[in-house]
């Protein structure tokens, strides 16, 4: 997947739209050339060196307004459109990109890249490419149009207008690339503001506990303000462009017909009045496209260097293995000698085995920072570059792919992404399940009661936050379940609720008899941590103790001080 590919994405099954539209915007161009040549024809008919009646006028008049009107009849029905499926299939295919993302690579990734390419950089893409993109066409054609017209009508003042064209094009040229590079700058501090609010909204009730509105209002400001200073300073920028370039071309164009004034005067080289009328006219369209395209393609450049950046983004970390398990997972996870660290200098998890069984329970307990949630991301295959092997029923993990891993495997944690809708609907997900598999699920994790409580129809709200923190946590555990995961991995889900509540989820879980759940916790409860087949003791990235809480308790080592300590 590479950047054409995606600027492919506009034209992809648009091609009806891209060539009727081609095909309107050049016939613009001759629309634009006809009205020059019929002001020379009218010019040479007052100054009777036409002779052509009055019946015969209106028949031209009657016909450029015909055509003007079929003109615009096409585009009404063609541009919308293609604008339409175009930005649809781009915004479509980048986010159905980002879904393919995993996990790890997601989640080391800054969101707000993603929010500004499809917000805002779109909306740039679309004005200075898509709409630009018609508008080069239809000036390319102007040009070679009206250069050929007034080669026609008389050669060496054409060549005159050429020579002098030279003053507008190096201007062009030389403030477009600036403009480009403004532009650049407004798309990269966009993205800066973006993350900003994206913070301030998450972080709410952060700002709002810790009384710090002024400090946030200060962060806010200082993105926005220079937000705005540097758009401000591409407008500026944009005017100075527009400005030198109209003055060079008004320049040009006022002197010629002080030239083409004096060749009539003369008599030199047969001008007509009605020829020089028409001969200033179409000096516009010489002259705008010089001065203007290199500015559209300089605009257009920088909107497919937007285009190359979400590409460059999505991908990031994409590689996949390609490995799949049979039906389903029949032993378990293997670990050898695996060894871990962020930065290269410190372990995260160093020289770590052990053998994960299907269908039992362990534990995992440490103090901060010791490796507990190292150990579950590698056991969701979420690193490459980890030492040593990991591997679930012999293959090793990160030459599985995403999607075979992800079917055995799913992962709960303290944040549980709840939709504003129904407590079933948030359970499947939407898919379709058979109504006696929905009820298992709902039964075995406890929101049993809560549908009775509440009834089908009732809203979870906005992230959830008509259900309490044990609530969302249920309907975590009847996802994985309704998933037929015979993996469970749980990140200290429970470690934000209350006694009771973290004690019932966490029996909830124990009870799930036939799958694997592992559970790092940090609530050391007697009555729970008896129930586990095994316990894992964490301890500077080592998995320094192993056994069952009475053997750990006996053997009086780190489990049985982080324990008395805790109690
Ligand atoms: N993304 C990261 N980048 C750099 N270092 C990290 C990253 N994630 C974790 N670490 C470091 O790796 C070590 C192990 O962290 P880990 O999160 O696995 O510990 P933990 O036992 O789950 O801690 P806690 O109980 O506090 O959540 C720590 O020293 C931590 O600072």
């Amino acid at each position: 997947m590479n950047r054409p590919s995606y600027v492919k994405a506009f034209f992809h099954h648009n091609k009806v739209n891209t060539g009727l539209e081609i095909m309107v915007y050049m016939a613009d161009s001759v629309l634009n050339l006809i009205i020059s040549w019929f002001i020379q024809v009218i010019t040479d008919i007052m100054a009777g060196s036409l002779a052509l009646d009055f019946r015969q006028t209106l028949y031209l008049y009657g016909g450029i307004l015909a055509f003007v009107l079929l003109i615009q009849v096409t585009e009404y029905w063609t541009f919308p459109s293609f604008i339409q499926k175009a930005m649809n299939q781009y915004k479509d295919r980048v986010l159905h990109d980002l879904l393919k993302k995993n996990l790890a690579s997601f989640s080391s990734e800054n969101t707000a890249t993603y929010i500004s390419a499809l917000t805002n950089d779109v909306v740039t893409i679309e004005a200075n490419f898509l709409k630009q993109f018609f508008e080069i066409i239809r000036m390319l054609v102007l040009f070679f149009g009206a250069l050929g017209l007034m080669f026609y009508y008389h050669l060496s003042l054409t060549l005159i207008v050429l020579g002098l064209s030279v003053v507008p094009l190096v201007i062009s040229l030389v403030t477009a690339n600036q403009l480009t590079e403004k532009e650049r700058k407004v798309s990269q501090q966009n993205e800066s503001y973006v993350a900003t609010s994206k913070d301030i909204l998450n972080g709410f009730s952060v700002v709002k506990s810790f009384q710090a509105e002024d400090q946030v209002e200060r962060v806010y400001q200082k993105q926005n303000h220079l937000l705005e200073a540097l758009k401000k300073e591409r407008d500026q920028t944009s005017i100075i462009v527009k400005s030198i370039g109209n003055l060079a071309s008004l320049s040009v164009q006022m002197g010629i017909m002080v030239i083409g004034v004096w060749f009539v005067l003369n008599g030199v080289g047969g001008l007509t009045p009605g020829k020089v009328m028409a001969f200033t006219n179409l000096m516009n369209f010489v002259l705008q496209p010089i001065s203007q395209i290199p500015q559209l393609l300089g605009q257009a450049k920088a909107s497919l260097g937007l285009v190359e950046k979400v590409s460059n983004y999505l991908q990031a970390n994409t590689q996949d293995g390609e490995k799949y398990l049979g039906n389903g997972v029949e032993d378990g996870f293997e670990i050898n000698h695996l060894s871990l660290s962020y930065d290269g200098s410190k372990q995260a998890l160093l020289d770590f085995n052990f053998h994960f069984d299907i269908g039992k329970s362990y534990a995992i307990v440490g103090g901060s920072g010791s490796g507990k949630s190292s150990l579950v991301n590698c056991l969701m295959g979420n690193f490459n570059d980890y030492q040593g092997s990991v591997q679930l029923d012999g293959v090793e993990i990160k030459e599985l792919s995403k999607e075979s891993l992800y079917s055995y495997l799913s992962l709960i944690q303290q944040t549980v992404f709840i939709f504003d809708a129904t407590i079933v609907e948030n359970v499947t997900l939407y898919k379709d399940f058979p109504q006696s598999e929905i009820d298992r699920v709902i039964k075995l994790s406890g929101l049993d009661k809560l549908l009775a409580e509440r009834g089908r129809d009732y809203k979870c709200g906005e992230n959830g936050n008509k259900l309490s923190g044990g609530e969302r946590q249920r309907v975590a555990i009847a996802r994985s379940l309704l998933k037929d995961s015979q993996i469970i991995l749980v990140d200290e889900a429970t470690s934000a609720l209350d006694n009771p509540t973290a004690i019932q989820i966490s029996q909830a879980l124990l009870n799930l008899k036939s799958l694997m759940r592992v559970v790092v916790t940090h609530r050391l409860d007697q009555h729970l941590l008896e129930q586990y087949d095994q316990i894992l003791v964490l301890k500077d990235g080592q998995l320094i103790e192993t056994g069952k809480f009475h053997q750990l308790m006996a053997a009086k080592g780190y489990f049985y001080s982080l324990y008395t300590v805790s109690n």
